[in-house]
């Protein structure tokens, strides 16, 4: 009698922690777990170290600003998510409107593809994506268009995790990807004949700067897309709650400063592009992009509890808690930014770069 109650009991507890570790929560295919947890290309033993550090650039706002302090600081930050943002979200990076009836999965695939729709290249054609994480969209690109895409992004950790994505996918012929700043692009002029950024540019302290070194490499006639993170026209820098929001925003995301929806078709044209259609995909009849915000929220508290006994046993580096209740935090301030109106993580512009 003793020992059925025993078999059963344990039984019972092995299910209950497999549901609560493998079931509760979202049930996407993520390609990294718990237990693989790290501070990217950062040493196990300085993850808390450069976790103190990353908030020190928001106590010298005059640093963040400075062109050249800021890719060390998004590098940084970047090597701290990564691994979080690929266990815990997938390995696109970015947000997309919920479309009923379809999953986060494909909904997250056809934001991806009408990047690549919008620019109307052709199979074999070179395109450029600017600022590429771990490479989910560029790999969604590449087997919708058969176009040759070559990512960069400024932290070598994505690097290493995209090439390996790619490899596993099978689309490493057609995917490449370097390491490099994207302010300063180590490409030719005219080389591309297209090219893209998905929820990237925001990071630069100065659009001007990136629209300006695209503009550079893209062919006469080529188009480029961008999906920018912005402060939408419902937002009132007098009004405390928006600017507590948009600050939680910047500092959970390391941004040196969200823009207004209006600055970037003009910096677009300064730069030389043409217009040729800019929209904020984020606008009804869209359904909420921050709904998949809210529903991840009883696998967040999974998530904390895991990252917290990984940590204690060692396995995940000390700082990994503080870095998960900082993401915690931020996914609050954007579903605010959602429900409120006040900020776009897709306004999308389409720009020309003019044939002479
Ligand atoms: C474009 C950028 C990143 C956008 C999003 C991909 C990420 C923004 C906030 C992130 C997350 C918040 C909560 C995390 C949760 C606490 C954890 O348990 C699992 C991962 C999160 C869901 C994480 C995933 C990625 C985000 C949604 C910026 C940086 C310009
Ligand atoms: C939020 S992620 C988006 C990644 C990818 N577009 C996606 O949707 O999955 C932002 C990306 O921009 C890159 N990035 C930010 N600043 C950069 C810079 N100065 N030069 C190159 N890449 C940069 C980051 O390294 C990261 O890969």
């Amino acid at each position: 009698m003793n020992s059925l109650f025993l078999v059963g009991s344990t039984a019972l507890i092995g299910a209950a922690l497999y549901w609560f570790v493998f079931i509760l929560g979202s049930a996407e295919r993520k390609g990294k777990s718990a237990i693989d947890l790290s501070g990217g290309s950062i040493s196990h033993d300085k993850v808390e170290e450069n976790y103190k550090q990353y908030w020190s650039f928001f106590k010298r706002p005059k640093e963040i600003e400075s062109k050249e302090s800021v890719p060390a600081f998004v590098d940084t930050f970047y090597n701290l998510v990564t691994d979080i943002y690929e266990w815990g979200w997938g390995q696109s990076f970015h947000f997309s409107p919920s479309i009923p009836g379809k999953s986060h999965k494909d909904a997250t695939r056809l934001h991806e593809e009408m990047a690549v729709d919008l620019i109307s290249v052709k199979p074999g054609d070179n395109i450029l994506d600017v600022g590429c994480g771990v490479g989910g969209p560029m790999r969604a690109i590449a087997a919708h268009s058969k176009t040759n895409v070559t990512g960069i992004t400024i932290n070598e950790y994505q690097v290493n995790r995209a090439k390996l994505h790619n490899k596993k996918a099978g689309l490493d012929y057609l995917c490449n990807v370097v390491c490099g700043n994207f302010l300063e692009m180590p490409f030719a002029d005219d080389s591309f004949d297209g090219a893209y950024s998905i929820e990237a540019t925001c990071h630069a302290p100065n659009l001007e700067e990136v629209y300006a070194e695209i503009y550079r490499i893209l062919k006469p006639g080529g188009l480029y897309v961008s999906y920018e993170w912005v402060t939408t026209e419902k937002y009132d820098g007098e009004n405390a709650e928006h600017v507590e929001v948009i600050q939680g925003i910047e500092r959970g995301d390391a941004l040196p400063g969200l823009r207004h929806y209006d600055q970037i078709g003009e910096i677009a044209r300064k730069v030389g592009f043409e217009i040729v259609k800019e929209l904020d995909l984020a606008k009804p009849p869209s359904k909420p992009w921050w709904d998949r915000l809210k529903m991840g929220r009883i696998a967040y508290w999974r998530n904390h509890c895991l990252v917290t006994i990984l940590q204690a046993l060692g396995v995940a580096p000390k700082g990994t808690v503080e870095v998960h209740k900082m993401l915690f935090v931020t996914a609050d301030f954007l579903t605010r930014g959602g429900d409120t109106g006040i900020f776009s993580p897709m306004h999308m512009i389409l720009c020309r770069k003019p044939q002479s």
